[in-house]
């Protein structure tokens, strides 16, 4: 896979770079993801406290996965039903991360977020990571999301973007605790997915490399 030059930063940090992934690849992934969901089914991840579902429902590979229930947001090495560790992070994924983490030490969790009709995700930080140097990568397959992104604090402008299938998004430096979140989800905007949808890929450092 090679990396796409034509980047766009549309944050401070924050580059987007659309199209890095052509079509077979975008196949290559879900074909491996399919795989990673028959290992580890999807679960609904529930907010802490009050136990609310959360719309988007999620597996995890690599070695250790995001996981949110009443008792807190957390990584951790097993599935929450199945108990089972998390099956490794397929070769396409690591290989996508060497192409467009910056020389980042290797991703050790991919979240997979699955986005069904009215699916959506409020404006949150990625900060359950002790490693906060490296980026995150986001990988987006699938229908069209209406992205959000803003600064450190809740409270500052917003920008949207519109993340098409095959879109990689690198959230660094300044953009590393950026607030962002999914407004919406465009039906019918991608033929990737049998029935439609949206995946997103979150792949991320969690520890501190030695
Ligand atoms: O689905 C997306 O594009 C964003 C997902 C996200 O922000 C997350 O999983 O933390
Ligand atoms: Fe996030």
């Amino acid at each position: 896979m090679q990396a796409s030059d034509h980047s766009l930063e549309i944050a401070p940090g924050c580059l987007w770079f659309r199209d890095a992934l052509d079509r077979a690849a975008q196949e290559q992934l879900v074909a491996d993801i399919r795989a990673v969901i028959a290992q580890a089914p999807l679960f609904t991840p529930r907010m802490p406290r009050t136990g609310k579902p959360f719309s988007v429902r999620m597996t995890n590979c690599g070695p250790l996965g995001w996981v949110s229930d009443e008792t807190g947001y957390r990584y951790q090495s097993f599935h929450p039903d199945t108990r089972r560790p998390w099956p490794d992070m397929p070769a396409s994924l690591l290989a996508l991360w060497a192409a467009h983490a910056a020389g980042a030490p290797p991703p050790e969790a991919c979240l997979v977020n699955v986005y069904d009709a009215g699916a959506r995700m409020g404006l949150h930080q990625d900060r359950d990571e002790d490693d906060l140097t490296a980026p995150v990568l986001s990988v987006s397959l699938g229908d069209t999301a209406v992205f959000r992104i803003g600064g450190a604090a809740r409270t500052d402008p917003t920008r949207s973007a519109r993340l098409s299938s095959g879109d990689v998004l690198r959230l660094g430096g300044a953009s590393r605790l950026a607030f962002h979140g999914v407004d919406r989800v465009i039906a019918g905007s991608s033929s990737l997915l049998d029935g439609g949808g949206r995946i997103n890929l979150t792949l991320r450092r969690v520890t501190v490399s030695a």
